[in-house]
Order: C-alpha cells, then structure tokens, then sequence
C-alpha cells in the first residue's frame, strides 16, 4: 500500500512541478528547476520525465551534492541522469554541482561561477530531508552550517562528520529565492521529525526549519 501511495505522492509532485515550469515559461524564455538527490526522488524524477514540457528550455541543478565522481553510487547526479533525464526530458540543460577539484573548497569558485548564468530565480525547488532535519546539505553537525544558513553567496562547500564525503550545498539564501519550495518526504520517522521542526524554530538544530516559512508545500506519503 505504501510503495502505491508514494508513486502517486510522486505522479502529483511531478504534476505540480511540471505546472510550474509551464507557467513560468509562458513569460521567460527558460526556468530552472532544482532537485534534491537521496533516494525519495527516484519515482519523482521519473513521473516528471514523463510530463509534457518543452524540455529544452528547462534547466536543472542540484540543491546539493556529494564529492564524488558522477558514476560513482552516491552522486546525486547520477540520479538525475539516470532518471529525470531521459526521453523527452533528456533535452533539459543539466548543470551538475561537481568539479575535477579533489575538494568542494577548491572546486566552489568554479562553480559558483557555472551556475551564475542559470534561469534563477528558480521555478521550484523540490526538497529532501533526512532524519537529522537537514535538507540539501544543510546539516546539524556541519562546521560550516551557520555559514550556508547566512551567507549572500550561492554555494557552500560542507563537511559533517555523520557525512562519509564531502559535499557542496547551495546556501539557504539561495534556496530561499526561488519561487516556489516543495518538500517531499516518506514515512512514518520523517513526519515526526517534520512534526518536531514545526515544533520549534532553531534551524541549526533542524535545519529544514529555515524552510518552513517559504512557504513550503510538503508532499508527504505513508
Ligand atoms: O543526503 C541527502 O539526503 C537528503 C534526504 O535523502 P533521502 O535518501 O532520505 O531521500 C536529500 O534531500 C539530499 O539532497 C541528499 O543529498
């Protein structure tokens, strides 16, 4: 019943977010959509590849990403590549938030430089979080968390020690920007940690507070 509920969770977010971009696209010649990665995305990604949108001026960045090569298992990328980017959808312009840099310190100059000439304010940013309350790569043990909550720079390169890799994140400022904010989010653990941030409003404790305010359209599913 759930795997049910979280495809048609998927269909409606997907069905939103195409409704965005097609809005937006009637008075900008391009819009840029921004996608979380992990794994609650998949059935999204693939419900909007299958939405009827003139793909080719469709942009899609990350809100986050982890240092690691595009093929390898935990690239966000990869993700978007394998299963937003297909059919139709695979005339969208892609802008990935890596580098050859072996650190996001050394690569966030360059990047910060790639994504200046995407269609911003985004159309929509569709938001993950995980159990600890980060959203994109906004995390409660980040050294570098009040920085990417408060700086006027697009991008932050972050390290947190409950993260295996490094990451870059686009900052909350950036994030905040865009026209429309979407939170997608599964099961029983992630309501009561939504419940909780809703709760209370210290986004370094949970920073998918800083959010919640945007306004935020929470796409949730058993
Ligand atoms: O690390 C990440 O986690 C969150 C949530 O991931 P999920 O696997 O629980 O869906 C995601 O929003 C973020 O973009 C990703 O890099």
């Amino acid at each position: 019943m759930s795997e049910l509920c979280r495809e048609r969770l998927a269909t409606q977010l997907a069905e939103a977010v195409a409704e965005a971009l097609r809005q937006d696209l009637t008075r900008q010649a391009r819009a840029l959509l921004v996608v979380s990665g992990g794994t609650t995305p998949l059935p999204f990604f693939r419900a909007l590849s299958l939405c009827t949108l003139p793909w080719s001026r469709v942009e899609v960045t990350l809100a986050d990403e982890r240092w690691v090569p595009e093929d390898h298992a935990d690239s966000n990328a990869r993700l978007v590549r394998e299963h937003l980017l297909q059919g139709p959808a695979a005339e969208a312009t892609f802008v990935p938030l890596t580098t050859r840099d072996v650190t996001p310190e050394q690569g966030v100059e360059a990047l910060v430089q790639r994504i200046a000439g995407l269609a911003w304010p985004a159309s929509a940013v569709v938001l993950g979080m995980g159990g600890d309350g980060h959203t994109a790569s906004l995390f409660p043990d980040s050294h570098e968390l009040s920085l990417a909550l408060s700086t006027g720079e697009p991008a932050v390169a972050v390290r947190a020690a409950s993260q295996p890799q490094p990451r870059l994140t686009l900052s909350a400022d950036r994030l905040h920007r865009a026209h429309r904010h979407f939170l997608h989010i599964t099961g029983g653990d992630k309501r009561n940690v939504l419940a909780r941030a809703l709760a209370g409003d210290d986004s370094r404790e949970l920073p998918i507070r800083a959010f919640l305010a945007c306004p935020l359209a929470v796409y949730w599913a058993p």
